[in-house]
């Protein structure tokens, strides 16, 4: 049965940050939420998330160009074709878009949700179903003062909702940055694992001197700590091995998955699926990582409910996922945009069992919170 493609709406909310949250790239005071809702001739829609950070301080896509693009360039290629034709509607996208990976995995999370629904199942069940129920949630703590950083794990801890934090760190000098690592992993010891993300921010010599200090400080994880234009750099601090280095900048999908591995630049990919183009190229940037050894983390763009959904749906069907997930979007946020808000506890996120995502937008409130609640735009077959 087929169902022809009727609509594909893309939409920006402007939703404030519970406080700032500061990369070595940009603080983030607020958050663009890009949602994209595809309906269908058969009664079923879904949704899909293209959210970035920090206008194009993170990525080359911003929200309103992944808008643009979607709205003049993609869907009217999609309307009117056949929904349940995911491969062959993705295939004609690639053929004929370059790039724009964050609005492609849009696209192609709506289709999945869509058929999912249609077919009465989790969305999972189209990776081939769960191998978990609940993935483990890390928090990164961001505020860039080690003493609120510290209160605010001990409330993680205390809500038993976190026992992983990431530490952003990479803005401060190196010696600077180790002091406040050490701080925090003094506070929390055994209790929780430490981790840190420089986002790119140092030089080869600084991880030179950086990564043993925050080994000593008793830190399990490095992750991007310099270039993704250096990834031989990279490579020679994987294999001075003092601490496992994690890829996220320079992991765009499948291709990149393929020349880190081959080269072992990385002891842990994360996993985006927006970086990687979709659920589909976020599959194979796993299925690589594990041919070569490489283990696996469930990254995050901070999304809100739907595309760390997405996620979460994905990485559940993952036979490995050593080091967690990072699908703490939605709690960084100050509004819920879900009727329901996502299931956060006993450290993990726990996946609905209804089907496609699970999720349902508070329709009411998107209405209210939407950039263009003045001059509404579907895109629609004539
Ligand atoms: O990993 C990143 O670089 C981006 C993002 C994910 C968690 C977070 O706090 O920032
Ligand atoms: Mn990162």
């Amino acid at each position: 049965m087929q169902a022809r493609i009727e609509s594909i709406e893309t939409i920006l909310v402007d939703v404030p940050t519970i406080r700032p949250h500061r990369l070595s790239v940009v603080t983030m005071n607020r958050q663009t939420l890009v949602l994209v809702r595809i309906r269908c001739a058969d009664g079923f829609s879904g949704l899909g998330e293209a959210t970035t950070i920090g206008g194009l301080s993170y990525g080359e896509e911003s929200p309103e160009s992944i808008k643009v693009n979607i709205d003049t360039y993609m869907a009217p290629q999609l309307l009117g074709g056949d929904a349940t034709g995911i491969a062959l509607l993705m295939a004609k996208l690639r053929d004929t878009v370059q790039g724009n990976r964050f609005a492609k995995c849009a696209i192609e999370t709506a289709l999945y949700d869509a058929q999912s629904r249609r077919l009465g199942i989790p969305l999972s069940s189209l990776f081939g179903g769960r191998v978990r129920d609940a993935v483990p949630v890390a928090w990164t703590l961001a505020s860039g003062d080690t003493a609120r950083d510290i209160a605010e794990a001990e409330k993680m801890l205390d809500l038993r909702r976190h026992n992983i934090f990431k530490l952003k760190i990479g803005a401060r000098s190196v010696r600077e940055d180790v002091a406040h690592v050490a701080a925090i992993k003094r506070a929390v010891g055994e209790r929780a694992s430490v981790r840190v993300d420089i986002n790119k921010a140092w030089s080869e010599t600084d991880a030179m001197f950086g990564v043993p200090g925050l080994k000593d400080a008793g830190c399990d994880l490095v992750e991007q700590p310099i270039s993704d234009d250096n990834n031989a750099g990279t490579q020679r601090l994987t294999q001075r091995a003092l601490l496992p280095i994690m890829a996220d900048e320079s992991l765009h999908g499948p291709v990149d998955a393929f020349q880190l591995a081959a080269s072992h630049a990385a002891d842990v990919f994360a996993i985006k699926i927006a970086q990687s183009g979709g659920l589909v190229g976020a599959a194979q940037v796993a299925a690589i990582g594990r041919a070569a050894g490489i283990d696996l983390y469930g990254g995050t763009m901070l999304e809100g409910g739907v595309g760390t959904m997405a996620s979460a749906q994905l990485f559940s069907t993952f036979d490995e996922l050593a080091w967690g997930t990072e699908l703490f979007g939605p709690l960084l946020l100050t509004e819920e945009l879900l009727s329901a808000p996502l299931d956060y506890r006993d450290f993990e996120l726990h996946l609905p069992a209804t089907p496609g995502l699970g999720v349902l937008l508070d329709e009411e409130k998107l209405a209210y919170m939407r950039r263009d609640r003045s001059t509404l735009t579907v895109f629609a077959v004539g």
